[in-house]
């Protein structure tokens, strides 16, 4: 029989495609039964009677599964269990699962085969991926025993609960024991078989029952369409753990990657070459500037275009990707993916417990968000933002030193600007055609909204930075500091040319003119405001009148019978007094004055913005290179764990309530260190985090299933329109119904654990990781503040019953105030804090493989110990078993192409106790 690599991988679950199951010849096999998204076939396995080849040596025992195809009969390696070590009657707790998507059929075969391993670290070289056509003898680091096969079919239809099965030699004479398939169905009971299970963790022995669990169905809670959507390529992996009171409890893993990876940076992308390319005609409508300016003008203008076809050429790379879902942590230095996020999964754990819920626990899995491309020579963001802004303000001269918050507030201003205008347009035509129409109440509507957006339109230009803007324009234009000065109307008319650039002052460098006259803009600007009193004036007038002439008419067109009119009434009871006529003079006051003060502002206010161009071209432009590629990355992730986080939460109102009245806890676990180019990943990571507070989300209703999540806004801004089906976009409170923007609190948590941040310890530098760490502390205080105010007082005190968060962040504080070595409490804390709070959860490393895999098992069981009672001498054994054959290990093989986590034993040595692979998963291999 032949052996058939599926891909790349040997054991992994990397299956065919959707095309190629759908085969005409696989039509006629018999498919599995299945509830949607859930796994189609799973069974767990153990031995008995084993016959050990050599007496007196006691057996180690791995079955490994494969799956022989129906047709072509070729044999794929599936998955593996964990060694059990010292016993002829292994009990497995790794399980098999077969996902929804798995080409499987009842015709289908499974083959047992069960191996006495002999070397631990040799096997785990048998099961890594090798050279193709280069399998190594089987006998390295294991000796084959038995096995056995059944058919899919024979064991969903069989009476017999476990099926068990005689294991023959390969010559298929002799039995060697017998192998126990027992089908698994997550919340359902077992079987009322007991057996033992003997375990030797830490020279502890061990018996438990086994035993069956309570059932409790967990079908369909996940039978989300659009998740699908979203979600793509699981890896599942099927455990049972005994808890303390010998019972059992099933848990499943799952691995998933996210179309999101590439969705993301392709619609953020597109939304900033739309705004430089709108910034770039802003600048070039500046209209005429002096030479001193105008030639800093010019030069900005090539850089920033040359910029926007650079981001034009990594849109048209990207979108040569379609269809992909993930990015290697091998291909994380790559140009064109720089946008991408590394290695970004969810990691998901679902646990069956007796007694307890279900519960689903989900982290994603992320490289750090960082520009790998540029490197970290000169550090990352947080450090050179920080240089950068220092030397512009002391040491510029050409331009005039406007703070990031004075620039920032002027992109505000422009987008606001840019957005108000046309819809305060649309609503001037809006009551134009009520008029016409002579429809008082939709008149009234009409200039209801027109009011409030033109208020808003007033309010944007209160800010004192759009007059000294005015000013500073003034001044750059030809002819700017003539005594007299023109109105800056017909100032682009002077021809005075300066070729000295303007004395400015630092700091306070925005420029005063004496003779400038300010109150011109004050005019102009209050000339809206003028307008649009003078429209309500006469809306309300028409409509007074109108009636008056209904009151008159006894409410109708007839006037039969009443009295006869006076002069003014006869005048004023014109049956169709002309309304359209008379507002339409008025609106086009408004549209005049509004496009005067729209003109003038956003000239003075990109005017500001050419300043911060000017200062140090390349590297100004750099750094917002820089700053969009760690946005994007960390932008992907967040909508990807927003996305998953309201689908598994839609049925909870305490969390949609929390939802719109708080904002949404988002907490990212950083395990790197501050050592080397680590420090500029984890500067690079802090900012990008940080910048996530300038996104906000909302939740509309999806036309189709595969809706995407849509993308608008700006640098300073954007909102992530996330589409739900129909039915349940119906059951969201109003207020996200109503559109309410929905809001995220990021904080990052960072905690060194390998052996580069026994250096920084030693002999290196920790305070960076000191600082994010107390800074984020405070933003979680602030965001517990905001819930503690805003959650009902019923829901609250509910809550502290069953929570002490007071107590967790006390904690927190005082561990990160220790400043003890690799204190890797904090992460744990944090993390707790973040679950209690319903927030999501992220944890990070360079590539989100090795240290991100050792953290996330760590935690999954360390829930199932705190939260469902793992039986405390199965704590290491569950760990091992996650690490050794869970998602995790496929994570690493999927990146890497080798199913070995890359650490070898002078690093791990380094590393916490608990974050240490078990032996024969991890060394160096070539990658
Ligand atoms: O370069 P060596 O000496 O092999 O060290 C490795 C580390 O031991 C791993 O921890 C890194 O992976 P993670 O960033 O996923 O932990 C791994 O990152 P990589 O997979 O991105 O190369 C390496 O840095």
């Amino acid at each position: 029989m032949e052996i058939k690599e599926e891909g790349t991988s040997e054991e992994g679950q990397h299956f065919l495609p959707t095309a190629q199951a759908n085969d005409p010849e696989d039509i006629q096999f018999t498919s599995i039964q299945k509830i949607p998204n859930e796994p189609q076939l799973e069974f767990i396995l153990a031995c008995k009677d084993l016959v050990a080849p050599v007496c007196d040596r006691k057996l180690n025992t791995v079955v490994q599964i494969s799956v022989i195809h129906p047709v072509e009969q070729t044999l794929t390696r599936y998955s593996s269990t964990e060694i059990v070590e010292g016993t002829k009657d292994p009990l497995f707790l790794t399980g098999v699962t077969f996902p929804s998507e798995y080409p499987i059929y009842e015709e289908t075969r499974i083959k047992l085969t069960v191996y006495d391993v002999k070397d631990k670290s040799h096997d785990t070289i048998r099961t890594s991926v090798l050279p193709e056509r280069k399998d190594p003898p089987p006998e390295v680091g294991r000796s084959f025993l038995g096995w056995a096969s059944f058919k899919v079919g024979e064991l969903l239809r069989s009476k017999e609960q476990p099926l068990s099965l005689s294991l023959r030699t390969s010559d298929g004479g002799k039995v060697v024991g017998t192998i126990e398939v027992s089908l698994v169905k997550m919340g359902e009971i077992e079987d009322g078989d007991t057996d033992h299970i003997t375990t030797d963790v830490q020279g502890q022995k061990c018996a438990l029952a086994y035993e069956c669990t309570a059932p409790e169905s967990v079908s369909g809670k996940d039978n989300l369409p659009l998740l699908n959507a979203v979600l793509k390529n699981p890896v599942c992996k099927l455990y049972r753990f005994p808890t303390s009171d010998n019972k059992w409890m099933r848990i499943r893993e799952q691995m998933s990657e996210s179309i999101l990876s590439f969705h993301i940076p392709k619609e953020l992308i597109s939304l900033h070459i739309k705004e430089d390319l709108c910034r770039n005609q802003e600048l070039k409508d500046l209209g005429d500037l002096s030479p001193h300016w105008d030639n800093l003008r010019k030069n900005v203008l090539t850089h920033c275009d040359q910029m926007v076809t650079m981001y034009q050429d990594i849109l048209t790379e990207l979108s040569k990707e379609t269809g992909s879902s993930f990015k290697s942590s091998s291909s994380k230095g790559e140009k064109s993916l720089e946008f991408v996020p590394i290695n970004l999964h969810l990691q998901r754990m679902q646990v069956h417990s007796p007694h307890l819920k279900d519960a689903l626990y989900d982290v994603i899995t992320v490289g750090a968000p960082a520009a790998h491309f540029q490197g970290f020579k000169n550090g990352g963001l947080r450090k050179l933002l920080h240089r950068f802004e220092t030397e512009r303000r002391n040491t510029g001269y050409q331009f005039i030193y406007y703070s990031p918050e004075n620039t920032a507030k002027a992109k505000e201003v422009l987008s606001n600007i840019n957005q108000l205008q046309p819809l305060i347009a649309t609503h001037a035509d809006l009551l134009l055609n009520s008029a016409s129409q002579h429809s008082a109440d939709s008149l009234k509507s009409s200039l209801k909204l027109l009011s409030e957006k033109t208020e808003l339109f007033v309010h944007a230009f209160k800010d004192q930075l759009v007059r000294s803007a005015l000013l500073a324009l003034y001044t750059a234009r030809p002819g700017g500091i003539l005594k007299k000065p023109p109105s800056p109307k017909d100032s682009t008319e002077e021809t005075c040319p300066q070729d000295e650039p303007p004395q400015l002052r630092r700091q306070d460098s925005i420029p005063h003119h004496s003779d400038y006259d300010e109150e011109e803009w004050d005019r102009v600007w209050a000339n809206v405001g003028k307008s649009l009193n003078c429209i309500i004036a006469t809306v309300d007038k028409l409509i007074e009148r109108d009636s008056h002439n209904e009151e008159g008419t006894g409410g109708s067109s007839s006037n039969d019978g009443d009295a006869a009119p006076s002069l003014e009434d006869s005048i004023t009871s014109h049956p169709k007094e002309d309304w359209y006529g008379q507002l339409h003079p008025l609106i086009l006051t408004l549209k005049e004055c509004m496009g005067e003060v729209v003109s003038r502002a956003k000239q003075s206010l990109t005017f500001v913005l050419l300043q911060e161009l000017a200062y140090s071209l390349p590297q100004c432009l750099m750094l917002t290179l820089r700053r969009d590629i760690v946005f994007s990355q960390a932008l992907a992730g967040l909508v990807c764990g927003f996305i998953i986080k309201l689908h598994t939460s839609l049925h909870d109102p305490h969390f949609l309530q929390q939802l719109h009245t708080v904002g949404l806890l988002v907490q990212y676990e950083g395990l790197l260190s501050t050592y080397s180019d680590e420090i500029g990943m984890l500067e690079d990571m802090a900012v990008g985090i940080s910048d996530l507070r300038k996104v906000a989300f909302k939740i509309t209703e999806a036309k189709s299933s595969d809706d995407l999540p849509v993308l608008t806004g700006r640098r300073e801004h954007y909102v992530v329109e996330v589409k739900l089906p129909a039915t349940l976009f119906e059951s969201l409170p109003l207020q996200i119904k109503e559109g309410q923007l929905l809001h995220v609190y990021p904080v990052l948590f960072n905690v060194g654990i390998n052996e580069q941040q026994t250096l920084a310890e030693r002999f290196g530098d920790v305070s960076l990781q000191e600082s994010i760490n107390q800074e984020n502390f405070e933003l979680v205080q602030e965001y517990y503040s905001i819930f503690m105010e805003k959650m009902p007082p019923d829901y609250i005190s509910h809550f502290q019953e069953q929570n002490d968060l007071k107590g967790l962040l006390d904690n927190l504080h005082q561990n990160i105030q220790a400043k003890k070595r690799k204190n890797v409490e904090i992460m744990w804390l944090a993390a707790t804090i973040c679950r209690k709070l319903n927030g999501i959860r992220f944890t990070c490393c360079k590539s989100a493989k090795d240290r991100t895999s050792m953290s996330v098992t760590l935690e999954q069981c360390s829930i199932l110990r705190d939260e469902h009672q793992l039986h405390k001498d199965f704590f290491i054994r569950a760990l091992d078993c996650m690490r050794r054959e869970g998602c995790r290990i496929e994570n690493v093989l999927k990146n890497i192409k080798c199913r070995r986590y890359a650490f070898n034993m002078l690093q791990l040595m380094a590393f916490p106790k608990c974050y240490r692979p078990p032996e024969g998963t991890y060394g160096k291999a070539d990658t």
